[in-house]
């Protein structure tokens, strides 16, 4: 089924998938948190997106909107003035906030979408805890992060799991469900029929590092990185031989930009430190250099490649 058709089904499968959760609240309103709320509101539910300030929550909503008005032509081709509607009423349907506490306050679920990084993560977690309602379930949506590292710091370990997403988040049709030691069979239902309920296909993993893609996609993408410096082949070459040669949308360079390369250092430093001797997960200069330049790829204009500004 094209991307297209998954949009499509979204709407029929909110309608078909009955799920408990009716007030999600993210918490990162970035890339990955934007998108989310995204295709939370467009299923239908109430979402609360929270960031640390409100500049960073009005670029999050400018990136909403753009993409649902992409959608919104895609589905409504024939019918712009119901296109216009579904934009609007699902970017009504997503408040924002800077106070994580109250956000949480009247929620069915919590989903984190903060920076990568584990000190981070627990500060979050450990506030959050005291104050959301005691039948909030709690998911990570960590790329490289251990589920059961993330809950170390909760009461709540039988309503916590993982809840990865894939960027693009309004096109990307894979949702990898992760339990964590504790995680009760109730609570996986709950978020399996949740993730189906916003028009994802949900695939179910144990809390293993990089759960399924990232395990084979970390590897991969690092090595192109390898290849780059070592000055085998130039970015563009790589990004067009595993597009034309193993047929992927996006070469790993591009993709790398794609998902930020601050974020691929935080993955990669985290594998190194707790895996030393995977020569795979060995610092990459050529990647920590733009990372020091502020060069994170396109979310700040410039990363391997060099961007319009939006
Ligand atoms: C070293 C370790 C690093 C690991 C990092 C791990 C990160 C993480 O944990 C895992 C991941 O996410 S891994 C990453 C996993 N992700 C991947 O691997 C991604 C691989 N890349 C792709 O699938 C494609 O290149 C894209 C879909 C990104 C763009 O498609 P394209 O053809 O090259 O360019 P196009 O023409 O622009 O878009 C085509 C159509 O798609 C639609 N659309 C696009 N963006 C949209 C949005 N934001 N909103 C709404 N709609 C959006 C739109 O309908 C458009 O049609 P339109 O009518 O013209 O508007
Ligand atoms: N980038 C990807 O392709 C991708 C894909 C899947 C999962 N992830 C994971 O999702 C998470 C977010 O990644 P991203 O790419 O969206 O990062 P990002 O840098 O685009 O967004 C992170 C957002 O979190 C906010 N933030 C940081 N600390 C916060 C706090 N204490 N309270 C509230 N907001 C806070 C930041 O201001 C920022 O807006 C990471 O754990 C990452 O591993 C990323």
């Amino acid at each position: 089924m094209n991307q297209f058709g998954v949009i499509v089904r979204s709407f029929s499968n909110s309608a078909a998938v009955n799920s408990a959760i009716k007030n999600v609240t993210i918490i990162g309103g970035g890339l990955m948190g934007s998108g989310i709320a995204q295709v939370t509101a467009q299923a239908g539910q109430n979402v609360t997106l929270v960031d640390v300030n409100s500049d960073i929550l009005a670029k999050s909503q400018k990136s909403i909107n753009n993409s649902l008005g992409r959608i919104a032509k895609k589905i409504y081709k024939d019918n712009p003035q119901e296109g216009e509607k579904f934009a609007r009423e699902a970017s009504e349907r997503i408040k924002t906030a800077t106070d994580p506490v109250a956000a949480v306050k009247d929620t069915d679920l919590v989903i984190e979408a903060i920076v990568e990084n584990l000190d981070v993560k627990h500060a979050l977690f450990q506030k959050l805890d005291n104050a959301a309602p005691a039948h909030t379930i709690f998911a990570s949506n960590t790329s490289s992060l251990s589920i059961n590292d993330i809950s170390s710091v909760v009461k709540r370990k039988d309503r916590f799991g993982g809840l990865h997403f894939f960027n693009p988040v309004p096109v990307m049709r894979l949702l990898e469900v992760v339990r964590g030691g504790e995680t009760t069979d109730s609570t996986f239902d709950t978020m399996m029929q949740w993730g189906k309920s916003i028009g994802k296909t949900c695939v179910a993993c144990k809390d293993t590092p990089g759960f399924i893609v990232n395990r084979l996609l970390v590897p991969y993408m690092a090595e192109a990185l390898r290849l780059l410096e070592r000055g085998d082949a130039s970015a563009r070459d790589i990004d067009i031989a595993m597009k034309l040669g193993a047929g992927y949308p996006m070469g790993p360079i591009e993709l790398l930009d794609y998902v930020g390369l601050d974020t691929t250092k935080f993955i990669l430093d985290g594998w190194n430190k707790n895996y030393p001797d995977q020569p795979l997960f060995k610092p990459i200069p050529i990647l920590n250099k733009l990372v020091a330049e502020g060069k994170l790829g396109v979310k700040t204009g410039e990363g391997f490649y060099k961007y319009d500004k939006k």
